[in-house]
């Protein structure tokens, strides 16, 4: 069920037994220009290894970037991780890598590119075996990109079209954010524990499902009407200050936040 932002209240602070799962751009980091352009809060990697502690390593990132992206920008940080949009998961030694790039890939990268050209401002980001097509810092390409992107997808059987902010890609069509989070609550140390999940875009929506089917708490960062999250929060500053406000104690369910 979609609930109204009106209707949707700021989370109670972290608690111990939560398994925490985050999503990263417009959740924790504020959204740049380009991909490549986010900036990392000084802070931010210590609180969220302070948390990870706390909840006894049941912390994880679930973001459309690679984990190998994940982790170049929160180095020497190294969390468990989700990454192209649950297609790629690690947790502990347990990794399901990404699948291989088809070949046809290759050409549709370059063609994006000379595409890219036209629209100065454009961005093709290279996630392996996902193409993102970025428009936030060229808005009059959005059409373009779209139409790219469908005359593309059916030279890559077993694919489809991921849309967000700013942004559309070519993704494998296996596994979403829900799905990681699923496989992630059935393993240690996220097992037995209350599911949170945190995040701004369409991707995220899935994993809101999950964590509400299981009694977990769904936060939408930002004010995007149709949601099927239950909580909200302002901005990824207002989650950085959820996540700090755990503070040094034990924190228990219910506590004000
Ligand atoms: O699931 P997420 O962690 O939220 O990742 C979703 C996509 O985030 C990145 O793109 C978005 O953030 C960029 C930097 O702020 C912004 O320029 C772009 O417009 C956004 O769409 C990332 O580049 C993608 O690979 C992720 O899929």
């Amino acid at each position: 069920m979609s609930a109204s932002i009106r209707t949707r209240v700021r989370p109670p602070a972290p608690a111990d037994d939560w398994a925490l799962f985050l999503d990263v751009d417009g959740c924790l980091l504020d959204l740049a220009a380009a991909p490549d352009a986010v900036t990392v809060p000084a802070a931010l990697p210590a609180t969220l290894a302070a948390l990870a502690r706390r909840l006894q390593g049941a912390l994880a990132l679930v973001s459309g970037r690679s984990i190998a992206g994940i982790d170049a920008l929160f180095a020497p940080l190294r969390l468990p991780a989700a990454g192209l949009h649950g297609l790629e998961l690690r947790s502990g030694e347990r990794l399901r890598p990404a699948p291989v790039a088809p070949a046809a890939l290759a050409g549709i990268r370059e063609e994006a590119a000379l595409l890219a050209l036209r629209y100065p401002g454009v961005v093709v980001e290279d996630k392996g075996a996902a193409l993102g097509l970025h428009w936030r810092a060229a808005p009059p390409a959005r059409i373009a990109l779209h139409a790219f992107a469908e005359a593309a997808l059916p030279r890559l059987p077993g694919y489809r079209l991921q849309h967000g902010d700013h942004v559309v890609e070519l993704r494998p069509a296996d596994g979403d954010k829900g799905a990681a989070i699923r496989t992630l609550l059935q393993q240690p140390p996220f097992r037995d524990r209350l599911p949170v999940f945190a995040g701004d875009d369409l991707t995220d929506e899935s994993g809101f499902a999950v964590v509400n089917a299981c009694g977990g708490l769904s936060v939408l960062v930002g004010a995007r009407e149709r949601s099927a999250a239950h909580y909200a929060l302002r901005n990824p500053a207002a989650v950085r200050g959820w996540l700090g406000a755990a503070g040094p104690g034990p924190v228990h369910a219910g506590d004000a936040p």
